[in-house]
Parts: structure tokens; C-alpha cells; sequence
């Protein structure tokens, strides 16, 4: 049972573990991912004109979208970060998983439809559409900021983790994932790091699948990996205590991870991109939608590997074999003391994570190119040549390459488990993002004036509790039992203490970062609607049709007619689909317009779309 404890000398080297087969694996995963750059950059248009290489000439089909919108934001961080968790805490953090569901489903009938009608090619074209350039630019730095940030972890987690416990050279492998990175996506464009990310996330799932069935068999079976885990308190029963501070809980989890996907998979513009070099909006539903299921396979991989994990080490304190306390390095110390003597497989696993991390930043760098061509450059120098407007794109997309680098040591200088890390980053910045573009489209008053003060605020708030959380210690994990009367009587105590606490602002700095997003989202809203009202609300006629979507009249659409008018300010004008716009102001066409039925579903029931016709042509 856990009883006895294994002890084990110090790793061995990268050669003890990698033999030629391994090495050869490895290289075959950069080669192919080399061919496909290549393949793109001279297929097709070769990669002359920005449509082709920012948006795949807006060719997709559903499947290759799905599996390249799984891999952006699942990166090395969480293939070795969430087994890490479950060893340590236990399996709370798989609820995550609820959160998929509206976390998918809002994006995909709320945000898709808004911003593919647009035709936009930048997520943050919307924003200069709805309100104004200012709030564009500023969106748009926000996003950069964040991208260039989070790829700093992704490069660095890999690099860091095989480091700790193989001796492969840790600055030597963050500057061979960045370079071959740079290459492909410099060459093949978007059409290249799509197809890319499908090759990946296939190498991605067949590495960890390799590792839990070895794990599973040298630990003795399915069985005695189930005995050991619940022997050892794992197992996490539903936690529902409400206290906003407990790091993870279902509510946390489950409600705070929805607003953690909507700010990825709503308006992140490396999500947004691919959405819109989908043919078709029905095909970009359906991507998202094809999204749920891998991205729970991706979840569960990831869990029952921390079980494995658990199940070989019984909790063991990593740091008397490793040197390191760190729970990522001890992650890979035990994927390559499973795989020992095996030949091929720890290549496959290296393979693995190589292949997130590159799935990752690759999305990272060609929607970072593509943001400060179409909102930083392009809107100020319309003459650009198409031709130099490419070469530029192929520039910056290079030049971010570098920038990732000198990020990824500044993650090294950081030092918390990387999942806490990458989560905390898009909860701080992209949380605000995300409450600028529902304050763009949920509520006609917000103004433009009221948009910069809500991110603004926003943002400091989301770095003052960030920065805080820092200094003030978080409550580790409890140990946990799973009868009903024990959750009961837990509930109460949870209540007591959370009005017994400590309050004022320490309480404040330990609010879960799961909560970061929501919490950040809802400061830019409230902050963006006070001003708004204060500096005098929008017009109903001064919004750009198209930008709004109509989320009173759909939740309310049960309710009698009269009485909906009366609650919903919104008028016909603001819930017409901008399909009969010619130009939307930027200088980009209106290809296809939508069947009646599509502009249909679009308005809240009652709203004929004869009226429509009549406020836009
Ligand atoms: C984005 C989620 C939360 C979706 O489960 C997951 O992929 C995750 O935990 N990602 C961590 C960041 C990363 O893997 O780079
Ligand atoms: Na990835």
C-alpha cells in the first residue's frame, strides 16, 4: 500500500533515458511540423496576401478548426501543471470541467454569430466598430500583453521541467522551441498553424495515453491505482463551499471556469481567428462545438495521470528526490522513471509536450502578428502595399518570436506551479478584455468614454489583488471525506467561518484566482456603465448595427410582448444583423449576407425582420 516509500537516487541523465529511437521521434515531430510550414509557404496563394496568411483565406472546415482551437490554450503548462494539482490536491480540480459546458455553448450562439457577421479579421475591429478607435487600441494592447506574457510560461515550462530531471539544456531547448516555431509560422501562415496544431494535438493525446497505460500497468493495474487513491484521500467529493476564497471549489471551478473560457474561447483573438477562417458560421458553430469533447478527453488525460502519479509515490514530498520542491519537475521525474527501458516512449513523451507548447505559441504568434497589422498598422498606413503588408506580417511574427524568449526568463524568475501561473495571467488580463467586449455587447448605453475607464480600472484592480494575493498566504488543501453528513456539517463550518474571518483587504488579496476572470470582467462592466451614465449614455441610434446582441430580449423572450418592451430599452435598430451593411467602415467588404432564417434566429421573438429591412437599407 502507501506504507512503503520509494526511494530513488538522483535522475540520470538525459543520454540514461533517451536512446537513438527517442532522439528520432523527437526530431520527426520538429521535421514534420518544419514539412507543414513548408508545404504551406509554398501551396496555394504561397502566402502572398495577409488574407491568406492571417486568415487561411477563410477556407476551414470544422475538424482541423476543433483540434487547432483545443491546442491553443492547452499548452505543456497544463500537461504537466494539472497533474501536479492532483497529486497535490487531489481531484477538485476536474470539476473545471462543468464549466466547458456554457463555457463552450456562450461563445458559440453569443460571440461567433456577433463578430463572424461583422466579417472582421481582428476580434479587436469590433471594438472601433462598437465604440471607438481608442478603445480598439487599447483593447488591443491588453491582448498583447497578455499573449506575450502567457507565451512566456508556455516556452519556458517544458524547457524548465525536462531540465530538472534530464539535463536536456534548459536555454538551449527554449531557444530550439521558439526558433522552429518562428520558422513554421513565418512560412505556412495560418493554414500552417492549423494543420500544424492537428498533427500536434494528436502527438499531444498519444503521449499521455502512452504514459497512463505504462503507469497504470507498472503500478499494478487499474485496481490497485483505484485502491491507492482513495487510500490516500484523492478523490475529491463535491466541494460546495461558497467561501470566494477557498482556491477551488465547485463554485470557483465551475462557475469561475466559465468565465475563464469566455475569456478564451469568446473573444481571445487566437480563438476568434480561427472562427473566422472558418468557410461558414454554421462551420465555426460546429467547431466549437466539436471542441467540448476533446477538450474533456484533454481534462481527463491530465487527471488520471496526477492519479497514476499519486498511486506510484503515494504523496511523497517530491523534494528529497529532486532538489527542487516543484511539483511540474516532479511530474516529468516520474513520466520518465515510468518509461525507462522503454524504448521510443520517453521520445514520444518529450514529443508530447513539445508539441503543446508549439501548438501554443505558434497560435500566440500569428494572432499577435495579426493584431498589430490589422489595429496597430494597418488603420494608419491604408496605402501599404499588400505585398509589404505581408512581409511586415511575416516581420512581427517573427519579432514576437524573440520577445517569447526574453519572456520565458522572466518566468524563470517567477517561481509558482506554472498551471497557477498561466490561469492567474489570463484571469488578470484577460478577464478584463472580456468584460469589455459584454459591456460592447450586452449593454447599447455603454459609451467609449465609459469603455477606457472600465478596462482601465479593470485592469489596475485585477493587478492590485494579483499583485496582493502575492504577500497573503492561501489555505493549502484539506484532507477530505465524502459522506454526506460530513459535507453537511461542513457546509456550516464553512459558513461560520467566513463571516469570522479576517476582513478588509487581506480577505480581498486571497480571493481564488479562479474567480480573477469574472471578478475583472464584472469590475470593467460595472466601472464602464457608472461612467457611461455619468458621462451621458449612448444614443440607440449612434450604434453600429451588428455590434449589439440582443441578451435581454433572448432571456426574456418568455415573457408577453407588452411587458417586454417596456423592460428591454433596446429598439429594433440595435438587433438587426449587420448583413446588409456594405462596408463596415474599415475598409473590408461584406462578402455573403445570412439566409432569412439565420437573421431571424438572430432577433428576439417578436421582432420581424421586416423592420429591419426598413432602419438599414
Ligand atoms: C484553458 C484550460 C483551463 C481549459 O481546460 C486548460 O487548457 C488549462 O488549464 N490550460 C492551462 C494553460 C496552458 O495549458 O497553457
Ligand atoms: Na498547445
Amino acid at each position: 500500500g502507501c506504507g512503503q516509500r520509494h526511494r530513488r537516487k538522483k535522475p540520470s541523465p538525459a543520454a540514461k533515458h533517451f536512446t537513438v529511437v527517442d532522439y528520432v521521434i523527437f526530431a520527426v515531430l520538429l521535421a514534420a511540423s518544419m514539412a507543414i510550414g513548408l508545404y504551406y509557404a509554398l501551396s496555394g496563394g504561397r502566402q502572398r496576401t495577409t488574407q491568406e496568411f492571417l486568415m487561411a483565406d477563410r477556407s476551414m472546415h470544422c475538424l482541423p478548426v476543433s483540434l487547432s482551437l483545443i491546442a491553443s490554450f492547452q499548452s505543456a503548462v497544463a500537461i504537466i501543471g494539472v497533474p501536479g494539482e492532483i497529486y497535490t490536491h487531489g481531484t477538485q480540480y476536474w470539476f473545471i470541467g462543468c464549466s466547458y459546458i456554457l463555457g463552450l455553448l456562450i461563445p458559440a450562439h453569443v460571440f461567433i454569430p456577433v463578430l463572424y457577421r461583422l466579417r472582421v479579421s481582428s476580434a479587436y475591429q469590433y471594438l472601433e466598430l462598437r465604440f471607438s478607435k481608442a478603445v480598439r487600441i487599447c483593447g488591443t494592447l491588453t491582448f498583447i500583453c497578455q499573449m506575450v506574457i502567457y507565451m512566456g510560461v508556455c516556452v519556458y515550462t517544458p524547457a524548465f521541467a525536462l531540465n530538472a530531471v534530464t539535463g536536456f539544456e534548459l536555454w538551449g531547448t527554449v531557444l530550439a522551441t521558439g526558433l522552429v516555431c518562428t520558422l513554421y509560422t513565418t512560412m505556412g501562415g495560418l493554414k500552417a498553424v492549423i494543420w500544424t496544431d492537428v498533427f500536434q494535438t494528436v502527438v499531444m493525446f498519444a503521449g499521455q495515453l502512452a504514459v497512463i497505460m505504462v503507469g497504470v500497468q507498472r503500478t499494478g493495474g487499474v485496481s490497485e491505482v483505484w485502491r491507492k487513491v482513495w487510500e490516500g484521500n484523492r478523490i475529491s467529493g463535491l466541494d460546495l463551499n461558497p467561501d470566494p476564497t477557498e482556491r477551488h471549489t465547485f463554485w470557483t471551478l465551475g462557475v469561475g471556469g466559465i468565465f475563464l473560457m469566455l475569456s478564451l474561447y469568446g473573444v481571445n483573438q487566437a480563438q476568434v481567428q480561427r472562427y473566422l477562417s472558418s468557410r461558414t458560421e454554421k462551420e465555426a458553430v460546429r467547431s466549437c462545438y466539436m471542441v467540448f469533447p476533446s477538450l474533456q478527453l484533454a481534462l481527463a488525460l491530465s487527471c488520471v495521470m496526477g492519479l497514476v502519479m499519486f498511486a506510484r509515490y503515494c504523496g511523497e514530498d517530491p523534494s528529497d528526490k529532486l532538489g527542487t520542491s516543484s511539483r511540474d519537475a516532479m511530474v516529468i521525474y516520474f513520466v520518465m522513471d515510468m518509461l525507462q527501458g522503454l524504448p521510443g516512449l520517453p521520445g514520444l513523451f518529450v514529443a508530447c509536450l513539445f508539441s503543446a507548447a508549439l501548438s501554443t505559441i505558434s497560435s500566440a504568434f500569428n494572432s499577435l502578428a495579426t493584431v498589430t497589422m490589422e489595429d496597430l498598422i494597418k488603420p494608419y498606413f491604408p496605402a501599404m502595399s499588400e505585398s509589404r503588408a505581408t512581409l511586415l506580417s511575416k516581420a512581427l511574427a517573427a519579432s514576437y518570436g524573440l520577445l517569447c524568449l526574453a519572456m520565458a526568463y522572466l518566468t524563470h524568475l517567477m517561481g509558482d506551479s506554472v498551471l497557477q501561473v498561466a490561469l492567474k495571467i489570463f484571469g488578470m488580463v484577460g478577464g478584463p478584455i472580456l468584460g469589455l467586449f459584454s459591456l460592447g455587447m450586452f449593454f447599447p448605453w455603454a459609451n467609449s468614454t465609459g469603455a477606457v475607464a472600465g478596462l482601465g480600472t479593470g485592469l489596475a484592480v485585477a493587478f492590485w489583488v494579483g499583485i496582493g494575493s502575492i504577500f497573503t498566504r492561501s489555505s493549502g488543501a484539506r484532507p477530505q471525506d465524502n459522506s454526506v453528513l460530513f459535507l453537511l456539517i461542513s457546509q456550516v463550518n464553512h459558513l461560520s467561518l467566513f463571516f469570522s474571518r479576517p476582513t478588509g483587504l487581506k480577505r480581498f488579496y486571497s480571493l481564488s484566482y479562479m474567480w480573477y476572470s469574472a471578478f475583472n470582467c464584472f469590475t470593467v462592466i460595472l466601472i464602464g456603465l457608472i461612467i457611461s451614465f455619468l458621462t451621458g449614455p449612448m444614443k440607440e441610434e449612434d450604434v453600429t448595427p451588428g455590434t449589439i446582441y440582443p441578451l435581454l430580449g433572448k432571456l426574456l423572450c418568455f415573457l408577453p410582448e407588452h411587458l417586454k418592451k417596456k423592460l428591454c430599452c433596446l429598439s429594433s435598430h440595435q438587433m438587426q444583423p449587420a448583413q446588409h451593411k456594405e462596408n463596415n467602415g474599415l475598409g473590408f467588404q461584406q462578402e455573403d449576407g445570412l439566409s432569412q432564417e439565420e437573421a431571424e434566429s438572430f432577433l428576439p421573438d417578436g421582432h420581424t425582420p421586416s423592420v429591419e429591412h426598413e432602419t438599414t437599407v
